[in-house]
């Protein structure tokens, strides 16, 4: 009974993501974070789960979890799943800095993990690439009014994507549009770190995680969907999302080979200035795509005002009008 206590130190830390899930391989970077495929050792099914570092300033952290709190309530069939979320601190690593002998410095750092569902590995990104030729579009305008009711149902619980790119324009698997990888921007943003680029454009998926490399250079970090206000530092509302859905439309309507002519074509819309062809092809949309596109966000229409527009109206359940005055406040 007389137990002697050994000091063994303080209690070894157990990751919970490494416990609970068995990583599968690098899905990239998103936003701030690393995204890993991983499978649950416990129910066997395979998720999306993101790492972010969070930020040293105690205020910033707060305000990344506030952020979390509203992501966590969102719930549309246009929205990647949430399952779960929640924080690590492993232990500081303690390591000499060869220059002073004696000095250790500890680097404690706190990561947030989010669990999504796992989608289709190919974005509308890779969807773009991949149905250049055959390109039917009712469909292309039945998927874009989809991506828009997101965005919609994203703004009205007062939140704004910030984001909106092919590359984080998801497929569940049964084929449904989701829209994902957001929020947590703002508060983020006072640490910025976006994650590096190697120097050939590829995404490592460094970070402790995995050694995967990303084979093909990402859409991280690209500003070419971001409107003119976010890109100068401007303040900026939700207006902003509707100007990276006017590029989106265009890409959709307007099949882009290469990597080399979707950024011509997007730097040119920048300027309002369409591909030859395309506004004798699609006047309707070209007319609501220069008020998507322009540079004063009043000017734009809300989502409500872009599925009351003549190119999507009749994609609309047309028991449900949408009174006039909210087409664009
Ligand atoms: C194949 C595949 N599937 C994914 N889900 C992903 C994702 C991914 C998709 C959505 C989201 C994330 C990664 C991180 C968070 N996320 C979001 O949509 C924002 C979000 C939505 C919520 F409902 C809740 C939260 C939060 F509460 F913060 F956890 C965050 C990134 N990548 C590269 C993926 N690749």
């Amino acid at each position: 009974e007389n137990q002697i206590a050994v000091a063994s130190g303080p209690p070894a830390f157990v990751s919970r993501y490494l416990t609970d899930f068995e990583p599968i391989q690098c899905l990239g970077r998103g936003g701030f974070g690393l995204v890993f495929e991983v499978r649950n050792r416990l129910d066997d099914c395979h998720y999306a789960v993101k790492r972010i570092q969070l930020p040293n300033s105690e205020e910033a952290r707060e305000k990344v979890m506030r952020e979390v709190k509203a992501l966590a309530k969102l719930d549309n069939p246009h929205i990647v799943r949430y399952f779960h979320a929640w924080i690590e601190c492993p232990p500081p690593v303690q390591r000499n800095v060869p220059k002073t002998p004696n000095y250790t410095r500890s680097d404690a750092k706190m990561f947030l993990f989010i669990q999504m569902q796992l989608c289709r590995k190919e974005s509308l990104r890779e969807w773009l690439r991949a149905h250049v030729s055959h390109r039917d579009s009712y469909q292309t305008i039945q998927m874009f009014n989809e991506i828009v009711r997101a965005v919609e149902y994203v703004h009205l619980q007062g939140l704004i994507h910030r984001d909106l790119k092919p590359s984080n324009i998801f497929f569940a698997p049964d084929g449904a549009i989701k829209i994902g990888d957001f929020g947590l921007v703002t508060a983020m943003a006072e640490e910025a770190s976006y994650s590096p680029m190697s120097p050939e454009g590829n995404v490592i998926c460094g970070g402790g995680f995995s050694p995967f490399q990303r084979t093909h250079t990402d859409q991280v970090g690209t500003q070419l969907y971001m409107s003119p206000e976010q890109i100068e530092g401007q303040p900026y509302n939700h207006k902003v999302d509707i100007y990276s859905l006017g590029l989106i439309l265009v890409e959709l309507l307007w099949p882009l080979s290469t990597q080399m002519e979707q950024v011509t074509v997007i730097s040119q819309l920048r300027k309002l200035k369409f591909p030859q062809g395309f506004i004798e092809k699609y006047p309707e949309e070209a007319v609501l795509l220069n008020k998507m596109l322009s540079r004063n966000p009043d000017e734009r229409p809300t989502t409500y005002g872009i599925r009351a527009s003549t190119p999507l109206r009749i994609y609309q359940d047309s028991t449900v009008e949408i009174p006039e005055y909210l087409h664009f406040s």
